[in-house]
């Protein structure tokens, strides 16, 4: 069988994009595994799938699947490629959509001068909905990690982040600590592990390993969820550049009980057909 495709990235976060909205794609985590396989298959950190609506007043649904197979809630470097995907293939004439994902409603707007601004929501801070096992809500909470304590704060972004403050980024112990925070029994839902370091109060520098598809280029809702921790711990003020390996995002927030805006770039890099097996 074969399936066409479109290949996108938001900051070199890559995605495989793929229209649902006439028949319906089944995926298996198999599928979704070959598919994102970079040697064997298209490769990309997340396959995106564009799907009808299932309740009125919003557009589309927006599915959301890691390399690693899993269903996932959100993807904000994904939000943006969708804005752009359904308007580029006609799919709506609006350029200010209302998209559902399993974490709830987002709203993606593509911009005149081609940046993609979209609603993420707001920041969900209570350790038990993120999920993250504490008997506190505490901004900042200890981790014990490989014999290291560190001192993280727990965000959703509709989907789960611990951030945490480092001195230099390029320094930081991504690939060894990532998988070990990503896997933490007290994030039963397990996690994406963001690393920031702050450059001033308008900027910062992020690395993300994310929960199922390993360190990626840039993050959206790490970007989201860094910010918020950052403003939370008051190292920050919004608006807040956020400078990650594939290119820079900006980030506003007015804080708890608000919703939380990421701007960014949003590219199509190629279409494709794909044997489906
Ligand atoms: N790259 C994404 C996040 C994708 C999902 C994440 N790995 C998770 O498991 O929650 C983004 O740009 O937000």
């Amino acid at each position: 069988m074969k399936l066409r495709f479109t290949k996108m990235h938001g900051l070199g976060n890559d995605f495989v994009v793929i229209d649902a909205t006439r028949e319906p794609v089944e995926l298996t985590p198999e599928r979704v595994r070959a598919i994102a396989d970079r040697h064997f298959g298209v490769g990309c950190d997340q396959l995106l799938v564009v799907e009808p609506p299932s309740r009125p007043a919003v557009d589309f649904r927006y599915r959301i699947f890691n390399a690693d197979g899993g269903e996932v809630e959100q993807c904000g470097n994904g939000a943006r490629c969708f804005v752009r995907f359904v308007y580029d293939k006609k799919l709506t004439d609006r350029a200010d959509i209302s998209v559902e994902t399993r974490s709830g409603i987002i709203s993606p707007r593509l911009r005149e001068d081609g940046l993609v601004t979209v609603d993420m929501g707001v920041p969900v801070l209570s350790a038990a909905e993120v999920p993250f096992v504490s008997d506190s809500d505490a901004i900042v909470q200890p981790l014990e990690v490989g014999g290291d304590m560190l001192a993280i704060t727990a965000v959703s972004m509709g989907n789960p982040h611990a951030v945490q403050v480092v001195a230099n980024v390029d320094a930081a112990p991504v690939e060894t600590q990532g998988p070990l925070i990503e896997h933490h029994p007290r994030f039963p839902a397990r996690v994406n592990a963001g690393f920031v370091q702050v450059v001033d109060a308008h900027r910062i520098r992020l690395r993300v390993f994310e929960r199922g598809s390993g360190e990626t280029l840039a993050c959206g809702t790490g970007a989201c969820a860094a910010v918020v921790a950052s403003i939370l711990r008051e190292l920050v003020v919004s608006p807040v550049r956020v400078e990650t390996r594939g290119g820079e995002l900006e980030i506003a927030w007015a804080g708890p009980g608000t919703p939380v805006l990421m701007t960014g770039p949003a590219v199509t890099v190629f279409e494709g057909e794909m044997n489906l097996v």
